[in-house]
């Protein structure tokens, strides 16, 4: 069968700004290259058929059609009018807080547009239109990051700058153990704002603090932006710790991390589970490493 469209998108990971994001704050977000979902299309006479494949391809066999079904009905086009054969292969896991939604969203948005459904002014804002099929309220960053495929400094209904780093932190995201609902992490943090908005806006404010920081640490050179990088990282985590978003297994997981070297440690994403980012001064040990996928 002859290929006559594929694009790729790429999970993320984030440095600094979860939740604050949803009120104003700018983010800082990357992709995963290892974690990505290509997808390949082939003409065809018949109704649109699916294959998936790799590691986390068959995850996402009920999120397709949902989402297709969200774009036609967006589009005003009726699902018999899809044809052919697509074939997604994924690599990024559902529900761990690495955007897969994000990239499913944006892939198959591209391909719509190669269809002549969606124009490429478009991509973003209609990719983020089928995402809200996930979340509650979203604000977008997993979208920004799974078109562009490269690190961005992001604000809601705002800029999309891209991250430039003067050096090669040693970092990590490792799997906390436990699953991440991002519509919990994020309905359990704007009910502590609604019970305690001081206390809400202080954290919003560190979070926001985090991330200057740790924009400034990644300009300067490695001897210089380490220490500046490990700072912004513990305030960025401390934020998820007073949030209550670490409890249980995450809680267990920054702390062996710690145990075993990590100079920084925090929660990457929405929190509640999913995963953790974790800094070292040096290569982390042989044993360690197998649980760690670099960013
Ligand atoms: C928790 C959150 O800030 C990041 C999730 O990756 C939600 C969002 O920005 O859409």
């Amino acid at each position: 069968m002859s290929i006559d469209f594929s694009c790729r998108s790429f999970g993320k990971w984030i440095l600094a700004g979860e939740h604050a994001v949803l009120r104003g704050v700018p983010a800082i977000v990357f992709p995963i290259q290892s974690r990505n979902l290509e997808l390949n299309y082939s003409k065809g006479p018949q109704d649109l058929q699916l294959t998936l494949i790799g590691d986390h391809g068959k995850d996402l066999q009920l999120l397709v059609w949902g989402v297709l079904e969200k774009a036609c009905a967006l589009k005003k086009i009726s699902r018999h009018d899809l044809k052919g054969h697509l074939l997604l292969e994924s690599s990024i896991p559902v529900g761990a807080g690495m955007g897969a939604s994000a990239a499913l969203c944006v892939a198959l948005t591209r391909w719509l547009g190669y269809l002549g459904y969606v124009d490429a002014s478009e991509y973003y804002e209609f990719a983020r239109d089928l995402e809200n099929l996930f979340h509650g309220e979203s604000s977008g960053v997993d979208i920004a990051v799974a078109l562009s495929g490269e690190g961005l400094r992001f604000i809601r209904n705002g800029e999309r700058k891209p991250i430039i780093t003067a050096w090669k932190p040693n970092w990590y995201i490792s799997y906390s153990g436990k699953r991440g609902v991002t519509v919990d992490a994020v309905n359990k943090v704007k009910d502590l704002i609604l019970q305690n908005p001081e206390l809400g806006e202080k954290i919003d404010n560190q979070m926001k603090e985090a991330v200057a920081l740790s924009e400034q640490a990644l300009k300067l050179d490695d001897k210089e932006g380490f220490p500046l990088l490990v700072k912004a990282i513990e305030q960025a985590g401390n934020c998820f710790e007073q949030w209550n978003l670490n409890e249980g297994d995450p809680a267990q997981h920054i702390q062996w991390l710690r145990d075993s070297g990590a100079k920084a440690v925090k929660t990457t994403g929405s929190g509640g589970g999913g995963y953790v980012l974790s800094l070292w001064d040096k290569e982390p040990p042989k044993e360690i490493q197998q649980k760690l996928i670099p960013c």
